[in-house]
C-alpha cells in the first residue's frame, strides 16, 4: 500500500533476506516431468545454506535458474540489493590456462557491468586473502587442482557478489584437498560475511560449510525441514533424516 506522500509502497520491517524464491517451475523442452515444479526459499544475508539431496532431484537446475542461466516456466526469483551480483563457481574451474593467477582473478572485474565493484587493489587484496600471493604471476596450468579452485573461488570474489552460488565445488578433489578447502572456505565465508547457496553431495561439506541445510527432495522443491549444521548436527543424524525422505536414490559421500 502507497504512502500519502510519495505514493511509494512502505519500506518492510527488518533485513531483506538476500535472495527470495517463490513457485519456481522449469520444464527442460523436450522433458516429460518438470525439474523444478513450485520450489521455495529464502536464503539470508551473510548465511551459507548448504543444500543436499539425490542425484537427478533438480539442485542445479535451481542454481542455474537463480543464476539467471535457466529460463523459467513460472515463479519468482528476487534479490534484496537490487542491483544484485552473483558469482558462480562450478565443479570445474573453468579458469584462462595460459593467463596468471592473478590475470584469471582480474577477468571477473573486466566485465562493463562489474567494473563499479572492481579496482586491481582488489585483486591484490584478494591474493593475499586467498593465499595465492606467492603463485600470483603463475600460469594457472601449472597449479594443482586445490589451488585451481581457490583461483575460481578468488575470480568469482572478484566482483564483490551478494550471493555466491557454488555447485559442487570441491567434489573433483581429492579427499584431503577437499576438506582443506573447505575449511578454508569456511574461514573466507565468515570473514567477508558471504551469503552462500551451495549444491553438495557430501554431508561432511555441508556439515562444515553450512548454516543451514536444506534437502531437496525432488521437483517441489526442499523437505519441510531446516536442519541446523553449527549445533552439533551430525552426518548420521541427517542420513537418519534423509532415508525417511528419500526414495532411496541418494547416493551420499560421508
Ligand atoms: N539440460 C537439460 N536438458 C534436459 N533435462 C535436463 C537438463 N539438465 C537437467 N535435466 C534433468 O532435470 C532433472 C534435474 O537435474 P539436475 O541436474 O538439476 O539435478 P541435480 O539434483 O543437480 O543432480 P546431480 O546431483 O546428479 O547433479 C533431471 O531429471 C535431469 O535429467
Amino acid at each position: 500500500m502507497g504512502t500519502a506522500e510519495t505514493g511509494l509502497s512502505p519500506v518492510p520491517a527488518g533485513p531483506r533476506p538476500a535472495l527470495t524464491v517463490r513457485g519456481v517451475r522449469k520444464t527442460y523442452p523436450g522433458a516429460g516431468a518438470p525439474a523444478l515444479d513450485g520450489v521455495d526459499l529464502t536464503l539470508h544475508n551473510g548465511e551459507t545454506l548448504a543444500v543436499l539431496g539425490p542425484s537427478g532431484s533438480g539442485k542445479s537446475t535451481l542454481l542455474r535458474a537463480i543464476a539467471g542461466l535457466e529460463p523459467l516456466d513460472g515463479g519468482t526469483i528476487e534479490f534484496g540489493n537490487h542491483d544484485e551480483r552473483l558469482a558462480v563457481v562450478f565443479q570445474a574451474p573453468g579458469l584462462f590456462p595460459w593467463l596468471s593467477v592473478r590475470q584469471n582473478i582480474a577477468l571477473g572485474g573486466k566485465y562493463r557491468r562489474n567494473r563499479d565493484r572492481f579496482d586491481e587493489s582488489r585483486v591484490e587484496e584478494l591474493l593475499e586473502i586467498l593465499g595465492l600471493t606467492p603463485w600470483a604471476n603463475t600460469p594457472v596450468q601449472e597449479l594443482s587442482g586445490g589451488q585451481a579452485q581457490r583461483v575460481s573461488v578468488g575470480r568469482a570474489l572478484a566482483v564483490r557478489p551478494d550471493v555466491l552460488l557454488l555447485d559442487e565445488p570441491f567434489s573433483a578433489l581429492d579427499p584431503a584437498t577437499r576438506g582443506d578447502l573447505q575449511l578454508w572456505l569456511r574461514d573466507l565465508a565468515t570473514e567477508l560475511d558471504l551469503t552462500i547457496f551451495l549444491v553438495t553431495h557430501d554431508v561432511e561439506e555441508a556439515l562444515t560449510l553450512g548454516d543451514r541445510i536444506g534437502f531437496f527432495a525432488g521437483p517441489r522443491g526442499f523437505s519441510q525441514q531446516w536442519i541446523p549444521a553449527r549445533d552439533g548436527t551430525t552426518a548420521e543424524q541427517i542420513l537418519a533424516h534423509y532415508r525417511g525422505t528419500d526414495s532411496g536414490s541418494g547416493n551420499w559421500i560421508i
